[in-house]
């Protein structure tokens, strides 16, 4: 499936009910740190359930070319033989990241304090994205960066040949920035210690505790406050990735807003910081039901269960929440736009810095479709039209972001007329079998033989 060549246009119609089992892929966020911390390790770590979406292919690649060993097995199965804390090698080429934030994040941090100097770039997208937020906290560490105006890639890191530990306190609410920190204070002597004022997804956390890293968190008037001691020697480890939370927000919510549906989704890592559309969705009179509740791998994980919900209202989302479900908000975008009422998102301006500005390509789109939206700069409201109540009808930019993709089809399978994506080649950097997926539940596209 092309992510980067020409664009693949695809319709959305609406059909039959949904029904069936949707085995959504490997957690996206998980997938890179398990080979960036495997990479980190001294000896095999072993990895079931890896996302085989380009995003994670791009971090594996980038781990080859700075030292690691990294061999696929079978579907999911990979092993990394790491070069150990401090260990990479200077990388002979250009580090491309393709669409994703993550991988030059956290491969950023990873490096920044290792004395080698690595270039990064990136898709069209990702060039527009902020990097200075990452390479402000590592300038402490004694890396130094230079890329085009405004922080964009490309950009080279000349990283601490002596580094320092630091203190950081996370300006903007973001796992990338915090965990690019942590990762860079791995190779720091001493103790860095990360702060951060609202809880974000903890999985960088959790992975460096299992590797065998000394890492304390603490819950203060501050925030939470990450203390992590540098130059451990990290022991690889066996790691099963549950299915992401993010990939499974668009079979339940289509089986939400089409008439008839009813889709299991099983084995959702549910873990709190990242669970927060569910939450939504509940409160909003979804019949989302979560079933067969248990821990996997020490996360919280359940089978979703997701039936037709003609009786949804609009609520106003608080704004607090909105860490936990931040990729998320595109889809329910969607949602609010077949419930009954307005549906109000605040405190979501980390939006626009996303591989789109994810506040205008949806309500764009929506507009475009005969939804009425309104914006402000961290803010959206969706005036919903109730079951079936959307027309559809249009063509929606998707501006080489998949989650915007993902959102308007699942939009098209359930308005009056059948709904237009410019381009559906971006959902392989994060769902690379959705088409199939979703086909299999019932859903009909044109235009998806073209993509598998
Ligand atoms: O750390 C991660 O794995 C991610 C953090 C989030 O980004 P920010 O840190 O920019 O909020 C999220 O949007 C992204 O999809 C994955
Ligand atoms: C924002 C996302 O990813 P990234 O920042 O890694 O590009 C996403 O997957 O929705």
């Amino acid at each position: 499936m092309s992510v980067h060549g020409d664009p693949i246009p695809m319709t959305a119609r609406r059909g039959a009910a949904l029904s069936g089992t949707a085995e959504v892929p490997g957690d996206k966020s998980i997938s890179h740190r398990a080979l960036i911390l495997g990479a980190l390790s001294v000896g095999e770590t072993r990895i079931t359930g890896l996302l085989e979406g380009q995003d994670v292919l791009d971090t594996a690649h980038a781990m080859r070319a700075m030292g690691a060993e990294v061999t696929h097995h079978g579907p999911g199965e990979w092993t990394v033989q790491g070069v150990g804390v401090g260990g990479f090698a200077e990388p002979a080429d250009v580090i491309d990241c393709g669409n994703s934030g993550t991988g030059v994040r956290l491969i950023m941090g990873a490096m920044a304090t290792c004395p080698i100097t690595a270039t990064f770039t990136g898709d069209a997208s990702l060039r527009k994205r902020p990097m200075g937020r990452v390479t402000d906290p590592l300038a402490l560490f004694g890396a130094q960066a230079v890329g085009r105006a405004g922080g964009r890639l490309p950009m080279t890191i000349v990283g601490a040949a002596q580094p320092v530990p630091v203190r950081y306190s996370v300006p903007v609410p973001s796992a990338q920035v915090k965990s690019a920190v942590l990762l860079a204070g791995l190779n720091a002597p001493g103790e860095t210690v990360v702060i951060e004022r609202e809880a974000t997804r903890d999985h960088t956390e959790r992975m460096l505790a299992g590797f065998g890293a000394e890492i304390r968190v603490e819950d203060s008037d501050e925030g939470r406050i990450i203390t992590l001691t540098g130059q451990p020697e990290l022991t690889p480890q066996t790691i099963a990735v549950p299915r992401d939370p993010s990939s499974a927000a668009f079979p339940v919510c289509a089986a939400l807003i089409v008439e008839g549906s009813d889709v299991l989704v099983p084995g959702i890592g549910l873990n709190p910081t990242r669970a927060g559309l569910f939450t939504t969705l509940r409160e909003m009179g979804a019949g989302l039901t979560y079933e067969n509740e248990r821990e996997e791998g020490g996360e919280p994980v359940a089978d979703l269960r997701a039936r037709f919900s003609p009786d949804m209202r609009g609520i106003e989302v608080p704004p607090e929440r909105a860490p936990s479900m931040i990729d998320e908000y595109p889809i329910l975008s969607v949602v609010a736009a077949f419930a009954q009422g307005p549906t109000v998102m605040r405190g979501i301006k980390e939006l626009r810095v996303k591989e789109s500005d994810r506040i205008a390509a949806m309500a764009d789109g929506l507009t475009a479709c005969g939804a009425r939206v309104e914006t402000g700069a961290d803010w959206m409201t969706v005036h919903g039209m109730g079951p079936g109540g959307l027309p559809g009808g249009a063509t929606c930019a998707t501006h080489l972001d998949h989650r915007i993709a993902m959102s308007f089809l699942v939009a098209g399978l359930a308005a009056q007329a059948p709904v237009t994506v410019d381009d559906a080649g971006p959902i392989a950097t994060s769902f690379p079998v959705f088409e199939p997926l979703m086909e299999r539940l019932g859903a009909t596209f044109d235009g998806a033989e073209r993509c598998v």
